[in-house]
């Protein structure tokens, strides 16, 4: 199939083809109701329910193709885009993929200060961001720093056992990585999370870019809140209202019971162990919480 002619007029959208992004990336896709099927080995898929095509790319070179206009969206790590150094907006925090850029060093070794591996040398696959950061420690610009920032494509926390690096630039999320290569963190260079990312050249249809925002939005939403209804004497509602204010307001209606009323709300679905405690405690009955699979607001 040729399906080159079939992107004309489709909206390119880039994707994570594998890694610790891709199966999220999908999911928030699902989500959204971006329909398509990939054919395996194919980096390329044509959604069935918008006029969206997905363009499977690693999550290093996203950014260079939304930012130089050859996507219209993508999603991957921030830590990609100021890698790349790309101009590109980045509308939403898609609130997965949180980790941090840092500087880790032998456990037992001597270095405990950044300033401390000043002309000594750095391994990373960040090696801008590296080089960005021991360039502003040494107050000089990139090129007349004396710290040497060596390339790595994986497996970087081995660089300091193998003698290859004093220290390295590297993403810890829970450490483990870290911790089994004895090594431990003295900095961090950056706070990354996957966001949407947009491009600022787009020719593609505004309309249909703020769809699928929205969608995104809502697949967001969907995910923060559950949905929580409860039955409770007219008279206290004072006392309750105010633990299920909802997103704009609570829905209040009459039952057939005199005196009684039903409220639902949005509750933020971290708390709602606690706000099903507290509604109980102040005389709500018949607490409920439900999944909301999709919203728009
Ligand atoms: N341990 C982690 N926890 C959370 N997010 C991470 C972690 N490691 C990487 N990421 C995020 O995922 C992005 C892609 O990282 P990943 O290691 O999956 O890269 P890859 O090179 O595409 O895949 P692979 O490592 O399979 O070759 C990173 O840029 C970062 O934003
Ligand atoms: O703090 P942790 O939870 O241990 O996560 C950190 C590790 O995750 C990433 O690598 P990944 O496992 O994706 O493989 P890679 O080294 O091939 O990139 C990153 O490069 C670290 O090595």
């Amino acid at each position: 199939m040729d399906l080159v002619n079939h992107l004309s007029d489709r909206l390119l959208f880039a994707i994570p083809k594998k890694g610790r992004l891709y199966e999220k990336a999908v999911s928030i896709l699902h989500g959204a109701d971006i329909k398509f099927h990939r054919s395996s080995r194919l980096d390329i898929a044509l959604s069935t329910s918008l006029p969206i095509a997905l363009i499977f790319l690693p999550a290093a070179d996203i950014p260079v193709f939304v930012g130089e206009g050859n996507c219209d969206l993508g999603i991957t790590g921030v830590d990609q885009v100021r890698e790349s150094d790309v101009d590109v907006d980045l509308p939403i925090d898609l609130q997965f993929g949180s980790c941090k850029l840092q500087v880790q060093v032998p456990v037992m070794g001597a270095y405990k200060d950044p300033k401390q591996l000043i002309g000594k040398t750095i391994v990373s696959s960040f090696t801008n961001l590296a080089s960005k950061y021991f360039a502003d420690l040494e107050g000089v610009p990139v090129e007349k720093m004396t710290t040497k920032v060596k390339y790595v494509g994986g497996s970087v926390e081995a660089s300091c056992a193998l003698g290859i690096a004093d220290a390295i630039v590297d993403l810890v999320e829970s450490g483990e990585t870290m911790r089994a290569a004895g090594l431990t963190e003295i900095a961090t260079v950056l706070d990354t999370s996957a966001y949407l990312i947009e491009s600022k050249n787009t020719k593609s249809d505004p309309e249909l870019i703020e769809t699928i925002k929205s969608r995104i939005e809502g697949v967001m939403t969907a995910q923060k809140y559950v949905y929580c209804n409860y039955n409770a004497p007219e008279s206290i509602l004072p006392d309750l209202l105010p633990i299920t204010p909802g997103r704009r307001a609570p829905t209040i209606s009459k039952i057939n019971d005199e005196g009684w009323v039903a409220v639902s709300a949005m509750i933020e679905r971290k708390k709602k162990g606690v706000t099903m405690d507290e509604l109980k405690r102040k005389g709500a009955e018949d607490i409920m919480v439900f999944e909301i699979s999709n919203c728009r607001v």
